[in-house]
């Protein structure tokens, strides 16, 4: 006889994704992206790829449409949030049936493939969310461990879980799961804010190792400033989720 599954567990089974749509968030990225949108293409289950360029000043967009992506354009810069958030309401006009949405970096190149692990855990129903562990990467990069810092204890504080990479930005979530994260917190803030909301939800996530290779931030003086932006985003995003978890309390 057949195992009998409870209520919940049946209704829960049936609401998973069984196709995935990969956004892929991009700020003058021309020279990497269509190596990142064909591996990407390549993930079993996806079959929409949309790019979201965040008011590049080169050829991003151009290049994301001849490599075969779906493409939205910010005609000014909003920030990686702002992106995602676009991206999300590209897929949701456009699916006929719900999607896990796989969001990516648009450096990975052909490394982008491993993404595809980030998948089976979200449509099996396993986790909601899935975020990618990546390896130590080929060049050193020139952080501190400030931003990191501040965005896992923020992310320990707020939930219990410590994150191992709290800023990667490599994730893959059920619609409901992003639905939990509404707005989305602007700019760098968006990873933090994510793993926050999804957890306060009640919701699941597993961390999985990828083999990515990125772009990594370096020591020059755009780089600190980016980390410095970084910082103030993250910062950002735990102080409305502490605000919010004030008023919460009786
Ligand atoms: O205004 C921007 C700036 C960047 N991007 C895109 O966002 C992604 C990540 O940007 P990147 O310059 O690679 O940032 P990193 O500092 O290398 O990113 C690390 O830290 C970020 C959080 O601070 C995470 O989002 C990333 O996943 C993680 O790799 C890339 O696809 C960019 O093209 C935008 O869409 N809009
Ligand atoms: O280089 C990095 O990993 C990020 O920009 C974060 O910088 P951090 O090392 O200062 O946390």
């Amino acid at each position: 006889m057949a195992p009998t599954l409870p209520a919940a567990r049946l209704h829960r089974v049936s609401e998973q994704p069984t196709s995935v749509a990969v956004v892929i968030p991009a700020k003058d990225e021309a020279q990497r992206i269509a190596a990142t949108i064909a591996a990407a293409a390549t993930i079993a289950g996806v079959d929409l790829v949309v790019v979201v360029d965040d008011g590049s000043s080169d050829e991003t967009s151009t290049v994301a449409r001849e490599a075969g992506a779906e493409v939205v354009r910010h005609d000014r810069n909003q920030g990686k949030g702002k992106a995602m958030q676009t991206g999300a309401a590209y897929v949701a006009r456009h699916e006929s049936t719900p999607h896990a949405l796989l969001f990516i970096d648009a450096d990975l190149e052909g490394s982008a493939v491993e993404t595809g692990a980030l998948v089976a855990p979200v449509v099996s129903g396993a986790a909601d969310m899935t975020i990618a562990v990546l390896p130590k990467q080929k060049s050193a990069g020139g952080g501190r461990g400030f931003v990191v810092g501040l965005a896992s204890r923020g992310i320990e504080r707020a939930t219990g879980w410590t994150p191992t990479q709290p800023l990667s930005g490599m994730r893959c979530l059920t619609r409901p799961a992003y639905e939990a994260a509404q707005p989305l917190a602007a700019g760098w803030g968006v990873e933090v804010g994510l793993t926050i909301d999804v957890l306060r939800r009640g919701m699941t996530i597993e961390e999985v190792p990828c083999e990515l290779h990125h772009r990594v931030t370096g020591t020059g003086l755009s780089d600190q400033l980016h980390r410095l932006s970084q910082y103030r985003d993250v910062w950002r995003a735990l102080a409305v989720r502490r605000v919010r978890a004030a008023l919460r309390r009786p």
